[in-house]
């Protein structure tokens, strides 16, 4: 992203001067980069089992109309656990905020559960990007540091499916993920946007596809789990290593071998939702650490589809 579109897409609170202090940014600005984010995992297309512009991958109850509608519902939530964190919110008044989103998405979708998991993961990045300050290295330590402990010991619906994967196979899952301060996002998603530009550099949507494929073949995703056990979890993995291995979309033909994956999941039934919300995630971590290398067209696209 340019400095002057850094600036429109998010404009920052002033500079202190005297402290050299990194500027926070302000709660509005962070509620729009994160439904920017959302609406650009939505764009992406090949991307295994999930919704997407192209098709509705392994889901009957989701388009990406749907997806956009509850992105754009749930900004003003995304905004207000910013403006929350700011004002020194511990973990239980976050979650009051989070769980309003919830139910903001589920009136805005007639029920249908089209970002839990990336208002959870999405919302704590949004309350650290609001305490952003130069003594912390990033904003997945933030939430760890600040709110990890209380992560792990809060409350958890304990027939949720996530929660019954998680008993059953012994993944740690959203939950897990942020309290440790998100290191598939780091560790995976992040790392692969910027190696996706590389191998890509003219195509943005490319980056994001080597991202949800890498993602994919490192998390133990809940929902893979829910719909398929462990099977339907190595098998998912498997698949987006061998497209990794094969060169991602640094390699001739990636499209359509992409596309294959894609099918082989729909015809199993199979969605990785968890690695869709870490791919928001990776987005949002990369453009409010780096917002000079962010991808200016991306965030264009992703304020114009709506
Ligand atoms: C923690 C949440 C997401 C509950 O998740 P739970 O594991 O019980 O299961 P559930 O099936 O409802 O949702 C799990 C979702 O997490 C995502 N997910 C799955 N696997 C993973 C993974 N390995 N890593 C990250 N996310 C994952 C998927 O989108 C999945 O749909 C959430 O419902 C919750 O506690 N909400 C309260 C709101 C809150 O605390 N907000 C904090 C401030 S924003
Ligand atoms: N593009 C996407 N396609 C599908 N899921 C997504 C997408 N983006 C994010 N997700 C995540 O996936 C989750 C929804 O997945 P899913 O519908 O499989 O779960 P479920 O409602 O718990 O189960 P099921 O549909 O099997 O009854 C949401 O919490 C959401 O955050």
């Amino acid at each position: 992203m340019s400095a002057a579109l850094a600036l429109r897409v998010c404009p920052r609170a002033p500079q202190n001067p005297a402290s050299g202090e990194k500027a926070a940014l302000t709660p509005e600005a962070i509620g729009a980069l994160a439904t920017a984010c959302l609406r650009l995992e939505v764009e992406t297309w090949p991307k295994p089992g999930l919704v997407s512009h192209v098709d509705n991958g392994s889901h009957a109850d989701m388009d990406a109309a749907l997806l956009h509608r509850s992105a754009g519902g749930l900004e003003p939530f995304f905004a207000a656990i910013a403006k929350a964190a700011g004002a020194g919110a511990d973990m239980d008044r976050l979650r009051g905020v989070g769980m309003a989103a919830e139910a903001e998405m589920l009136a805005a979708t007639g029920g249908v559960n089209t970002h839990r998991g990336a208002i959870f993961g999405l919302g704590l990045l949004c309350a650290a990007a609001a305490l952003r300050n130069a003594r912390e290295p990033t904003l997945g330590a933030t939430v760890s540091r600040r709110w990890g402990r209380a992560i792990h010991e809060g409350p958890a619906a304990p027939h949720s499916h996530g929660s019954r994967a998680a008993r059953r196979y012994g993944a740690s899952g959203a939950r897990g993920e942020a309290a440790t301060g998100f290191p598939s996002v780091y560790g995976l998603g992040a790392p692969a946007l910027d190696e996706g530009l590389r191998l890509a550099p003219h195509d943005p949507e490319a980056a994001r596809v080597q991202a949800i494929f890498a993602l994919i073949a490192g998390v133990a995703d809940t929902n893979i789990l829910h719909r398929g056990g462990a099977e339907g979890l190595a098998f998912a993995q498997r698949r987006a290593a061998e497209f990794l291995d094969r060169g991602g979309v640094g390699a001739p033909g990636w499209r359509e071998r992409a596309a294959r994956v894609h099918d082989e999941f729909v015809a199993r039934r199979l969605s990785p939702g968890g690695s869709a919300d870490l791919l928001s995630m990776s987005l949002f971590v990369r453009a409010v650490e780096r917002p000079a290398r962010s991808m200016r067209s991306e965030f264009d696209h992703a304020r114009g589809a709506q």
